[in-house]
């Protein structure tokens, strides 16, 4: 049963999410955290808030260790509001923890760099969460706006959670790329600078440039304008990995920042490499 705004009491705003505001909230009945985010509605067609009500049943079935858990869904009528209650990730997200990475080099700290093992860690996770939306039992989910303000951590350098995704793909297209792109989309797919289908393969194209930006502290295309931005993706030239990271990875990450989607390995691919999967790693 959707629960109701006077269960909880805000801590404080932490953010600002492609759809909304971001609260720490706490739930008055036992005190445990959680965020809330805002979707206000009330603007959208009855088509969308149908397809809204259908996703968001979707993802509150949704159960996986690195995919973070909706718990609650709190309507407002008076305000048109949705309040997706969420689990609490205490390390924030990849976004900040970049940023705090950069300013260390900034600043002429020595290892500023993120450790490849922490790196390698997160690819597998979200590895992990993509092949739960992409093969989910109740219809394939399209993350489509992976990048590191969606990813959390649970502490931090901690495990990784995938959050805010699915609802790009209820919103029309014009809005959702308006919300969903309000900063430059430097993780675009040379198919969707194309305007041609958003499949699998583009979540992998974005998991590429994440995990690049992981290793790099930048994202593989960069630019001063959207224009010179696309034109560097459908050019599809980028600068190797810092040496501190092996060969291996940057060979895969090249692998799943071809042009062509069907050149990129499946989620599934990239699963079964003993270097990403620790599972295969284990002596027999
Ligand atoms: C400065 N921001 C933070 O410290 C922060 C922390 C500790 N957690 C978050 C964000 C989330 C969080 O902790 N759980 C979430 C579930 C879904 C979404 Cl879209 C966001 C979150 C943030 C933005």
């Amino acid at each position: 049963m959707p629960g109701r705004q006077s269960d909880y009491t805000v801590v404080q705003q932490i953010g600002v999410g492609s759809f909304g505001t971001c609260c720490l909230v706490k739930r008055l009945v036992d005190g445990q955290k959680f965020v809330w985010k805002e979707v206000r509605y009330g603007n959208m067609r009855e088509a969308e808030k149908e397809s809204l009500v259908r996703e968001v049943n979707l993802l509150r079935d949704l159960r996986h260790p690195h995919i973070v858990r909706y718990i609650d869904r709190i309507v407002v009528k008076s305000s048109s509001t949705l309040y997706l209650v969420m689990e609490y990730c205490a390390g924030g997200d990849l976004a900040q923890l970049i940023q705090d990475r950069k300013q260390k080099r900034l600043a002429g700290r020595l290892n500023s760099m993120l450790p490849q093992e922490f790196v390698l860690k997160v690819f597998y996770q979200l590895l992990l969460a993509l092949k739960e939306l992409h093969q989910n039992q109740q219809g394939k989910i399209l993350h489509r706006d992976l990048k590191p303000a969606n990813v959390f951590l649970t502490s931090a350098m901690g495990d990784v959670k995938l959050g805010d995704f699915g609802l790009a793909r209820v919103l029309s297209s014009e809005v959702s790329m308006a919300i969903s792109y309000v900063g430059t989309p430097y993780y675009m797919s040379p198919e969707q600078v194309a305007k041609m289908r958003y499949n699998e393969s583009s979540d992998v194209w974005s998991l590429g440039c994440l995990i690049y930006e992981l290793c790099a502290l930048h994202p593989p295309f960069t630019a001063k304008d959207q224009k010179e931005l696309y034109g560097k993706i459908k050019k599809g030239e980028f600068r190797r990995i810092p040496h501190a990271y092996s060969e291996e990875l940057f060979t895969t990450l090249s692998s799943m920042l071809k042009q062509n989607p069907e050149k990129r390995p499946s989620v599934e691919s990239l699963l079964q490499m003993p270097y990403i999967n620790p599972t295969l790693m284990m002596p027999k």
